[in-house]
């Protein structure tokens, strides 16, 4: 392919990704991927150059673009010579899209803390961490065999540079490792986990925090539950591969109290990594920027509502709910927790017990530009 045939069929595939991004679709990379399916002229540099092309026009642009020739004309204007198959000349007045990090109408809504000199860090391409599976391994073990360094935070990660291919490790087919930010690790941290427990992780999607804990915890014992059969499916081969034993129960949306009613005041822990904006997680996925808009904000905040409802009767007197959103968004975060606490007198606040983040209300906030993680809010609440 050409140069300007590359930028055509990014602008072909920018296209879809606004598509899919209104509508609820796949991902950009599943696009990229399909796109190329049909396209078997196309060789490994090309779609290489044409898979950075489209993630650089993601990157740089924080509003949806009116289209794909918009997303990449400010990046590829020199490619737009209507040659052979590559697009038509740009026109001056032609749309562009502007440069940006934060939607403006997300920008109002971020914790006061992510000043506009963190923007830059939020869309950063991301290092590659991994948590070592301490049940199996040592993080040492794991820098060595990875020739990384170890996470600052976390004293179980190790860190190495973005876009690395781990995957096809020996290390990761058996187990001892897997892909993790540190920002996750840290919420499993937060849990606190020990022998002996019951522990309850309410929203585990495809568990990469309920095995966090299952190698921090080996005799505890821990219930991994969601509403997602496609994503909970995924936990019964990652767990067998870290040799890890964790319970999964499938939970029915609107009816889940039910599935969960013998746990009621078993668990020393609930953690609810609730559903959210993923807002703290752009420099892995830019293009979450185009998919959330006011009214899905406002239903991913009447879930996470639902769903620390339902996390208050499983608690133990003395428990504690370990509530984390990957957002940076206050009223996913602070303001969340502070309605969560002025609903249910029976909790309190309690301390994380990690020097990690900036406090936040209640809870702490972890930044890409203050800790070099993706974006988390976590809170504790203690049961009275
Ligand atoms: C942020 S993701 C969890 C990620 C997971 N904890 C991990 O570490 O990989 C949120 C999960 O909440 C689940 N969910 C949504 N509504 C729920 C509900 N009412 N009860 C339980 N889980 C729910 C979603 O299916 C999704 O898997």
């Amino acid at each position: 392919m050409t140069p300007s045939a590359r930028a055509q069929a990014a602008i072909e595939i920018l296209e879809q990704v606004i598509a899919s991004a209104r509508d609820d679709g796949p991902p950009a990379d599943a696009l990229v991927s399909a796109y190329f399916k049909t396209r078997r002229y196309a060789g490994s540099k090309d779609r290489r150059a044409v898979r950075e092309w489209v993630f650089q026009a993601i990157r740089q642009s924080a509003e949806v673009p009116d289209s794909g020739r918009a997303a990449l004309l400010p990046l590829a204007e020199a490619l737009f010579d209507g040659s052979g198959h590559g697009p038509a000349p740009a026109d001056p007045d032609e749309a562009r899209a502007g440069a940006g990090v934060v939607p403006g109408w997300i920008a109002p809504r971020l914790s006061p803390l992510v000043g506009e000199e963190e923007w830059p860090a939020l869309t950063e391409r991301a290092p590659i961490d991994l948590r070592a599976n301490l049940s199996r391994t040592t993080r040492e073990a794991m820098a060595a065999q990875f020739s990384a360094e170890p996470t600052p935070l976390s004293p179980w990660g190790v860190r190495l540079p973005a876009d690395t291919k781990v995957t096809d490790d020996q290390a990761f087919a058996e187990g001892l490792v897997e892909v993790q930010d540190e920002g996750s690790q840290l919420i499993a941290l937060a849990c606190a986990p020990a022998n002996g427990q019951v522990i309850v992780d309410l929203c585990a999607g495809a568990g990469g925090k309920a095995l966090a804990i299952a190698a921090a915890a080996t005799d505890a014992r821990i219930i991994a539950c969601d509403t997602s059969r496609q994503r909970l499916s995924k936990l019964g081969p990652r767990a067998e591969r870290a040799g890890a034993t964790i319970e999964t129960r499938l939970l029915d949306q609107p009816r889940e109290s039910e599935g969960l009613a013998d746990l009621e005041a078993q668990a020393d822990t609930v953690l609810v990594d609730a559903p959210c904006s993923g807002s703290g997680t752009w420099r892995r996925n830019p293009e979450g920027r185009w998919r959330l808009n006011p009214e899905r904000l406002e239903r991913l905040l009447v879930l996470q509502a639902r769903v620390l409802d339902l996390a208050a009767p499983l608690v133990r007197p003395g428990g504690s709910i370990v509530y984390a959103v990957c957002s940076l968004i206050r009223a996913e975060g602070a303001e969340q927790v502070d309605k969560f606490l002025s609903r249910h007198s029976g909790f309190e606040a309690e301390d994380i017990a990690m020097a990690v983040g900036r406090s936040d209300g209640v809870g702490r906030l972890l930044t890409p530009g203050h800790d070099r993680t993706d974006g988390f809010y976590i809170a504790r609440l203690r049961a009275r």
